[in-house]
């Protein structure tokens, strides 16, 4: 099995997550500053998670080059990636304090900690499959909204977000991520218990990816 199987089995949940209101609304140029907000601030715990979720990939794999192969990665995050985030928060007025202080939500907790517990439950695989979700998605929310005509590429407050996201850096990571699980894949039988399991934990991971979204939407005030 690949990746595309993991995908095609959750095909409803996978549309949810890529296509989310969440998303088309920064298309658009239309989200809401208290929802851009809030997602911003999740996101720095996020990759403070996801920098912990690929340390234990280090953990998890068998061989001395298959922990090499997941430092890039760790150090990416740790190095540059959260220190782009705090440096873009700036810009919108969030200071690194504002991040620190921030506590985590419900979307926040279910998706990092779900991956977490995948990966210390079971293999280095089932690990991948509980981050896949990100990196593959991002990729094809970044590819999707610059070739989609309804996407705001003038004047959009978000178009930075559009750009890293479409962005050659990151689609070529995310191809690289693609890449090494398709290899570790490769050795399962998508119709064997483990590859039922497999697909359970990409599902479950991506339900949470739509909590993540949603979660930023209902930071918005209600209008009373
Ligand atoms: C909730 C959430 N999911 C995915 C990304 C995208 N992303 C940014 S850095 C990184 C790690 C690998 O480079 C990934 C997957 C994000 N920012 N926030």
């Amino acid at each position: 099995m690949n990746h595309q199987d993991l995908i095609n089995a959750c095909r409803e949940d996978w549309h949810a997550y890529t296509q989310h209101e969440f998303v088309q609304q920064l298309a658009r140029g239309v989200l809401a500053q208290p929802a851009y907000l809030h997602y911003l601030k999740q996101d720095f715990l996020f990759l403070k998670q996801y920098a912990r979720a690929y340390a234990l990939a280090i953990y998890k794999a068998d061989s001395l080059a298959d922990m090499r192969k997941a430092l890039p990665t760790v150090q990416a995050l740790l190095n540059s990636e959260v220190n782009y985030h705090v440096t873009y928060c700036a810009k919108w007025g969030l200071t690194e304090s504002d991040l620190e202080a921030e506590a985590e939500d419900f979307g926040t907790v279910a998706y990092t900690r779900y991956v977490l517990d995948a990966g210390m439950r079971g293999d280095i695989i089932d690990l991948y499959a509980a981050l896949a979700p990100c990196a593959i998605g991002y990729a094809e929310i970044g590819r999707h909204l610059v070739a989609d005509e309804n996407t705001k590429l003038e004047a959009n407050p978000f178009l930075d977000w559009i750009q890293l996201y479409s962005g050659e850096d990151f689609q070529q990571s995310a191809a690289q991520g693609i890449e090494r699980l398709d290899e570790l894949l490769a050795e399962v039988n998508l119709h064997s218990q483990r590859g039922r399991n497999l697909v359970e934990v990409f599902r479950t991971a991506t339900r949470m990816k739509i909590a993540f979204w949603q979660q930023g939407l209902d930071a918005i005030p209600a209008v009373i």
